[in-house]
């Protein structure tokens, strides 16, 4: 991967819109990134899938009852755009999960640094990386799920979709539902883009109600693939058991 550098997330930051990334999360759990990878890195990125010395394992999903369609779990180190994604948008993110917690009267506070993290994810056993590389063809899904790996969980995540919908493939939409207590649940769709990035809530989050504050329970999953082939990278913040 020599033409995505160590310094390939530099810059992209400063021009992230933090207000309304924070007021879509508040709402919906969720927000959109656009052209947060351009084509060439996107492309990079899912030839990667065919290097298996990358790679930790690799899932089936239907063997799991996860679904159809497989992904594999990168080893350390990262291909270098992976960290510094992971590294650089952790800061802003714990700061949003710990205002969450807050508000959720949750007492576990999240660190400054994703090093300081991942060393409390490594004393309790979770060593493993989690980052992923997705792989979907026609007629594969990714059932409703959450990405936990353990008892420490970091609880925002983010998802970049690699391929370009009507033309690499059509269908696939990235969904999320959430449970809200005693409520039917509310299902989105958010639509992607090649290179677009989605931020959004691994399990609970906090929903302001006309009585407090509730929390509200997010599974996120892909609709099946009508045609083509799809590839997204999954950035999973907490380490694997
Ligand atoms: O393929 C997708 O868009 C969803 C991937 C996913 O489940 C994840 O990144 O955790
Ligand atoms: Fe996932």
């Amino acid at each position: 991967m020599q033409h995505i550098h160590d310094n390939a997330c530099e810059g992209i930051l400063p021009s992230i819109d933090w207000t309304t990334l924070a007021h879509d999360l508040d709402q919906f759990g969720a927000a959109r990134l656009p052209g947060l990878l351009d084509v060439d890195a996107c492309r990079s990125l899912a030839a990667l899938y065919a290097d298996d010395h990358l790679f930790r394992s690799r899932v089936v999903m239907a063997r799991h009852g996860f679904g159809q369609g497989e992904y594999k779990y990168f080893a350390y180190p990262l291909p270098a755009v992976v960290q510094a994604l992971r590294t650089a948008f952790y800061a802003p993110l714990a700061d949003m999960a710990n205002r969450w917690n807050q508000a959720m009267d949750i007492a576990v506070r999240y660190p400054h640094t994703h090093a300081h993290y991942l060393q409390r994810c490594h004393a309790a056993g979770q060593r493993r990386p989690t980052p992923l590389l997705l792989h979907y063809d026609e007629g594969d899904y990714n059932c409703l799920h959450q990405d936990l790996y353990g008892e420490h969980v970091f609880p925002l995540q983010m998802t970049i979709l690699l391929s370009q919908p009507g033309k690499d493939f059509e269908g696939g939409e990235f969904v999320l539902t959430e449970q809200r207590p005693r409520m039917q649940s509310r299902a989105h769709v958010v639509p992607l883009q090649q290179g677009d990035a989605v931020i959004f809530a691994v399990h609970d989050r906090p929903m302001q109600g006309a009585r407090g504050v509730h929390r509200v329970t997010m599974r996120h999953g892909v609709s099946r693939i009508r045609a083509g082939r799809r590839y997204s990278v999954g950035i999973i913040f907490h380490d694997a058991k």
